[in-house]
């Protein structure tokens, strides 16, 4: 990143460049933005799988069938984990690791018939689009996969109302290679465990910025003996 700065300010575009100030926030916000809603994920993807064992052994026998008990996954085969993608945009549906996200108008706007003045502070409320009945159906608060089994436009009758990594110009940058490093963890510990939630796991999500298991999320792992 820095020598990609000197660069600018080496070159034509010196107006283009940023400060040391500027370039230290850029990586403070990567390293926020790209590690707690990780952890984030993964922490409910494996609360789901604890307590979902049918779907922990769909997911595992697809990893085996794609690339066998012991390989790590190649790109090419975390293109082949259909089930698997399915369970990690359930997981952000149920439990998006930004629950809402915060606006301000620049300008008077029209929303329908509303008019939002400029200066006025919005929140989208994604976990609440996430859950509602009206764009999901009835089991809009149940762990059910399959619904993504044709995509988000089949799934949910508002493809807009499904936001984990936020909609437009200013999206997550980072989401592909977000689900990218999940698929990984996941399929390399399906392979080698089989995993429940401990007796000792009480359900509490909370929100520290991002969502949280208020008291940890202990679970139980029993190593899988392979020839
Ligand atoms: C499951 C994981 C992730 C989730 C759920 C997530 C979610 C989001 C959301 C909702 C936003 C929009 C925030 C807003 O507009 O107020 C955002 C922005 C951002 N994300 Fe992610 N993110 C994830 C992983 C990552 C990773 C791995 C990286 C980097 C390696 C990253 C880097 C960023 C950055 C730099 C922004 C700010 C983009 C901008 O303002 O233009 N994120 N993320």
């Amino acid at each position: 990143m820095l020598a990609a700065n000197q660069g600018v300010i080496n070159g034509n575009a010196r107006g283009l460049s940023m400060g040391l100030d500027e370039l230290i926030d850029e990586c403070k916000t990567f390293f926020f933005a790209g590690h707690d809603t990780t952890a984030t994920l993964l922490t409910f993807m494996f609360l789901l799988l604890a307590t979902h064992r049918e779907w922990q052994e769909r997911l595992r026998e697809e990893v085996f069938e794609v690339c066998g008990n012991k390989h790590i996954p190649t790109a090419d085969s975390l293109n082949n984990m259909k089930l698997v993608s399915m369970v990690i945009y359930e997981a952000l549906r149920l439990y998006p690791p930004a629950i809402a996200l915060l606006r301000e108008t620049d300008t008077d706007m029209k929303l329908g018939n509303k008019l939002i003045p400029a200066g006025t502070a919005i929140i989208v409320p994604i976990i609440a689009w996430h859950q509602d009945e009206r764009f999901w159906g009835a089991d809009a608060k149940e762990f059910n996969p399959e619904r993504l089994a044709e995509g988000i436009t089949k799934a949910c009758k508002v493809p807009g109302a499904y936001l984990p990594f936020s909609l437009g110009p200013r999206n997550c940058i980072g989401q592909v290679f977000a689900t990218i490093e999940a698929k990984v963890v996941l399929a390399t510990i399906l392979q080698r465990y089989r995993f429940r939630i401990s007796s000792q796991y009480v359900h509490s999500p909370t929100v520290v910025l991002t969502l949280k298991p208020e008291f940890g999320m202990p679970i139980v792992f029993e190593e899988i003996l392979s020839a």
